[in-house]
């Protein structure tokens, strides 16, 4: 059984095994999130190696074959290298070390596995099909971004500041509630207008 979570991963280290498509998809899933990765692969793609440049000294890697040692310290460890066998090698490592591993080449033995996310600076929108078509959690994927555009990083940055002056300058709870669930109905210009309006009156 797979259950959502949102973990916190600051100053967690993660740990990525191959240096293929798969894991530049898991390096560019952390890296919006500015996880510290660990990449080590026998062979390391061009585009990892673009993408660690730029990434402010987040990234590292190391080129070589897998090591055992390398699991020491670490949080999550993604393994995705195309060794079937050496994948469930390692993945029963971490299960014996009680690290967190998802075995890219067999997910449903996986202590977990990573959703599709639509990302807009706070909100996160995760998508999983509980293993069953990751195609499908892609495609809903694509839907959800569709709607969800970037502006709501800015409309999502309102609210926060909505939430903030309102908890301040508001004592009645139903008052609260209603003003902070009014908000999400509105467009980004009104909600900018109503908390300036709101801090000129209240506090
Ligand atoms: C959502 C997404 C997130 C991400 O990986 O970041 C994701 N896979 C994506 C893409 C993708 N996956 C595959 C292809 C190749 C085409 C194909 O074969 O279909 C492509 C490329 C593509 O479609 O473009 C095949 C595949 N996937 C898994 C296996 C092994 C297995 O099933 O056991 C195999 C067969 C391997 C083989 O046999 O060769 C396993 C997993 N893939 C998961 C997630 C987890 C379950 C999520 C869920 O519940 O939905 C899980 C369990 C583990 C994990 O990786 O965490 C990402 C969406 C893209 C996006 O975000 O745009
Ligand atoms: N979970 C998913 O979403 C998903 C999607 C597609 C494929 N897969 C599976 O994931 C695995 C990787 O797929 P890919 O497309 O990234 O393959 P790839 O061939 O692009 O990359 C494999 C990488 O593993 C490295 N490698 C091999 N042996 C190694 C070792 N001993 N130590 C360190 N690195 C080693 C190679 O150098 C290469 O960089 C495959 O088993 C594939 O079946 C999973």
């Amino acid at each position: 059984m797979f259950v959502p979570l949102n973990v916190n991963l600051e100053n967690k280290k993660i740990l990525i095994i191959g240096g293929g498509k798969v894991a530049l998809r898991k390096v560019n899933f952390f890296l919006q999130y500015g996880c510290n990765i660990e990449v080590v692969g026998k062979n390391i793609a061009q585009e990892i190696y673009e993408v660690t440049e730029n990434s402010n000294s987040r990234v590292t890697l190391i080129q070589r074959e897998f090591e055992m040692n390398d699991l020491y310290g670490k949080y999550i460890v993604i393994i995705s290298t195309d060794n079937f066998k050496l994948n469930e090698q390692i993945a029963n490592k971490c299960e014996e070390r009680g690290v967190l591993y998802t075995n890219c080449s067999n997910g449903e033995v996986s202590s977990f596995s990573l959703p599709a996310v639509v990302k807009r600076g706070d909100l996160s929108v995760a998508i999983s099909t509980n293993g069953k078509s990751p195609a499908l959690s892609k495609k809903i994927k694509k839907e959800i971004s569709d709607i969800y555009k970037n502006e709501y990083e800015e409309f999502l940055e309102l609210l926060g500041e909505l939430r903030y002056v309102v908890l301040k300058g508001e004592s009645d709870d139903r008052v609260k509630r209603k003003l902070l669930n009014e908000a999400v109905n509105m467009n980004i210009n009104e909600l900018r207008e109503f908390i300036n309006n709101y801090r000129g009156e209240k506090l």
